[in-house]
Order: C-alpha cells, then structure tokens, then sequence
C-alpha cells in the first residue's frame, strides 16, 4: 500500500534538504506493508519543483491548485495527506479507485472538501487540537505585542531613535476588554490566558451554547457588531466556512470604538483586508496584527502589502501553530488515522469529517 505526503516538509532536514531517515517515524507508525512517499507536490514550504510543473497560491486563500505530478503520483495511491493543496474534483477523480483516505495535516480542513470525498466514498480526516496551546500563546503574544507597542518601540532603538514615542499613549489592560470571535478549542484555550491580563473576557459565536462560554468565565454576546462594540480588543479564532468568508469587513470593523485593536491567527480569509486598512486609516484601529493572509503571503497581493509598511501593524507568517511538540502531535496523528484506516480496516479514530 502507497500513502503520498503533498507536502515534503517533513522529509527534509534543518536546511531544507532531502533526508530520508526523518519519515522513519510515520513508517514506524504505519508499518512494513505501507510504503510512504514525500512531494514535493506543494508550493510555499518546497523546495522548488524540479520542472516548474507546480502552480503557485490560487486566489482562494493560499492554498495551491496541484499540478500533474501530484495527479501522477495520486493515481494507484491508498492514502493521501494535503497541506496546503486543494482537493479538487479532478484530483478525487484521480484517487479513485485505490485511495480510502485523504488527511488534512492541520486543524483547518477548508481545502479538503469533504462533500467531494465522501460522494467517493473516501474517508476524510483533519487533526483537530493539535496546536491549541501554541496558537493562543500566539495569540496573547500578537495582542500583547500592540497593546505594549512592541514592535514599534524595537525598530525605534535600532534606529537609533531611544525614547522616542510613536503612536497613542497605551492603555491599561487590566481596564480593557477582550473579545473573541469563534468559540472553540482555540478560542477557549485563549480564553484562559487572555484572562489574566484582562478586565472581561466577551465571546461571539453562534454555535456555542451561552451557558458553556459562561462556564468558562467567558460572557456571551449575541452579534459580531455587538463584540465590537463592547470590546477594546478582538481575536479571531472563527473557523473559514462559507458563511464566515469575510466575516470582519466594514460592517463589524464600522462598529468597533475608535482606537481598537484586531488580531487574526485563524485563516487570512475571515478578514476584509481592504476594511482593515481603511479602519486603520480613519483611526477605528490603532493595530492589527495577523499570523494569517488571503494571499498567504501578504507581499503577493498589493493590498495586504499595504499592511507591511505600516508601524500599527504586527505579522507572522502562519506560523501559530508551530512548535516541535506540535509537529511532533500532528505527524504521530496522521499517521495513526491513515493506519487505522488502511491496516487495521476502521474509520480515522478522530477528526472525521467525511
Ligand atoms: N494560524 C495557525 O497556525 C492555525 C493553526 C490551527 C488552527 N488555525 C485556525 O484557527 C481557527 C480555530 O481553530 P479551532 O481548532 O479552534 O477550531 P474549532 O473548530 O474548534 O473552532 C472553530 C469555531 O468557529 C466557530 N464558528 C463557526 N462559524 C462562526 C461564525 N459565523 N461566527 C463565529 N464563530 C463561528 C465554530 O462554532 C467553532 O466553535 C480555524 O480557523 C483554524 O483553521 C490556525
Ligand atoms: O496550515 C498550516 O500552515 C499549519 O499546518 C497549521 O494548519 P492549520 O492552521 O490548519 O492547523
């Protein structure tokens, strides 16, 4: 049995080059009759396609239309693992018949089109709550670093421009409100650190019962422009579905109080970029700061790079979920639920989604 990693990362060592004895932990996991096979199929994190034959991010938020060695290398294949790839039509056409299951390694599943596999017949499975802990740090930390001005004050000593002030005076965040756009394991798991910090913790998401934010010391609030309203800072943890394809636009932005501050470490999509800009332009932001772009990188797309020359804005590059306990969760995960499903005959054991 054949299993074809998209994304060859994890076959590569420290400096990016090929080292075959890193996937001895996923062949240790799946065992002696699978064989394990790396990209590159994907743009971004590869080295380079040796032909050109990739495609580069596609308008739909970074994540990569794959070209015709993926389909070669789909053909025949019992399991695939996508990164950053879309699962398109024409790619499940080409899995068929042999594949029984395609994972998404990450916790986003919004390239993996469950609809497309489970009409195939193909398990689908993402790994939920590997990277929880280490996406809210990010979080808190992006959301501290413009609260403190962080940013702003490192490039003005390397300036050679010490006790120099650039921005508003900052404001006391023991006194301030933090809300959270999006409920679930991340946003509870920031949740719990931003507390500390903060006067009130509010949260936005239709899904989650009011009385289990309660529970978490979390108040509920009914509407996106009302969290605006009612909060000095918001942190996106939302999902990308359909519905929240644009979420925080001018409409939410339009109803935050002048001076509010904007964190999104979720999908680059949930937000209006545009309305961003124009929010810190008119003051209604006094910082943004994102570990995550449409485009995925912000110097693609003329708008986001906006965002890049300017002091009140903080960026990482969809990195909150990294840490070596994590990849380390994620490889074991994946592993496990393609081996469930091609060796031991069961469904993935977690993240089920098709
Ligand atoms: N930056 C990174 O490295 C990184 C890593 C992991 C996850 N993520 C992203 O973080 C986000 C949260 O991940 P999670 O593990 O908490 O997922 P989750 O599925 O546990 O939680 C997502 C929450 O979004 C809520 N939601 C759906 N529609 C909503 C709407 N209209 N308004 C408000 N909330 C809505 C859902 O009800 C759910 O509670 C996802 O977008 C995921 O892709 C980013
Ligand atoms: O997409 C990524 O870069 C990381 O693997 C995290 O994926 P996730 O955001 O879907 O977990």
């Amino acid at each position: 049995m054949r299993v074809v990693y998209t994304d060859p990362a994890w076959a590569l060592d420290a400096r990016g080059r090929p080292d075959p004895s890193r996937a001895d932990l996923e062949r240790g996991i799946l065992g002696p009759e699978v064989s394990v096979e790396f990209g590159p199929f994907e743009s971004g994190t590869d080295p380079g396609p040796a032909d050109g034959a990739q495609v580069g991010p596609s308008a739909d938020g970074g994540f990569v239309t794959c070209g015709d060695q993926l389909f070669e290398a789909a053909r025949g294949a019992d399991a695939l693992v996508i990164y950053r790839c879309q699962v398109t039509s024409e790619l499940v056409e080409a899995l068929r018949p042999s594949c029984r299951v395609v994972a998404r390694s990450g916790v986003g599943f919004d390239n993996l089109r469950p609809d497309l596999l489970a009409t195939a017949g193909i398990y689908g499975f993402n790994v939920p709550d590997y990277c929880g802990d280490e996406v809210s740090t990010h979080t808190v930390a992006l959301l501290l670093g413009l609260e403190r001005q962080i940013c702003v004050q490192d490039r003005l000593v390397r300036d050679n421009r010490w006790g120099i002030h650039r921005g508003g005076i900052p404001r006391r965040t023991a006194e301030r409100t933090v809300g959270i756009v999006g409920f679930g394991r991340i946003g509870r798991a920031s949740a719990r650190k931003l507390q500390p910090f903060y006067h009130r913790v509010l949260a936005h998401d239709p899904y989650v019962a009011a009385d289990l934010m309660a529970s978490h010391g979390v108040a509920p609030v009914p509407s996106l422009r009302e969290l605006f309203a009612r909060s000095d800072a918001v942190v996106i943890h939302a999902a990308l579905t359909p519905e929240t394809d644009g979420l925080v636009g001018a409409a939410a932005l339009g109803a935050a109080g002048p001076g509010s501050l904007l964190v999104n470490t979720a999908r680059g999509r949930l937000v209006d970029t545009k309305a961003v800009l124009d929010a810190l332009d008119t003051g209604q932001l006094a910082g943004f700061a994102s570990d995550v772009f449409a485009p995925e990188d912000p110097n693609a797309s003329p708008t986001a790079r906006k965002l890049l020359a300017r002091n009140d804005v903080i960026v990482s590059s969809h990195r909150a979920f990294l840490s070596a306990e994590s990849e380390l969760s994620l490889r074991r995960r994946i592993a496990a639920g393609v081996r469930a499903v091609l060796v031991d005959d069961a469904p993935p054991p977690e993240g089920r989604l098709a």
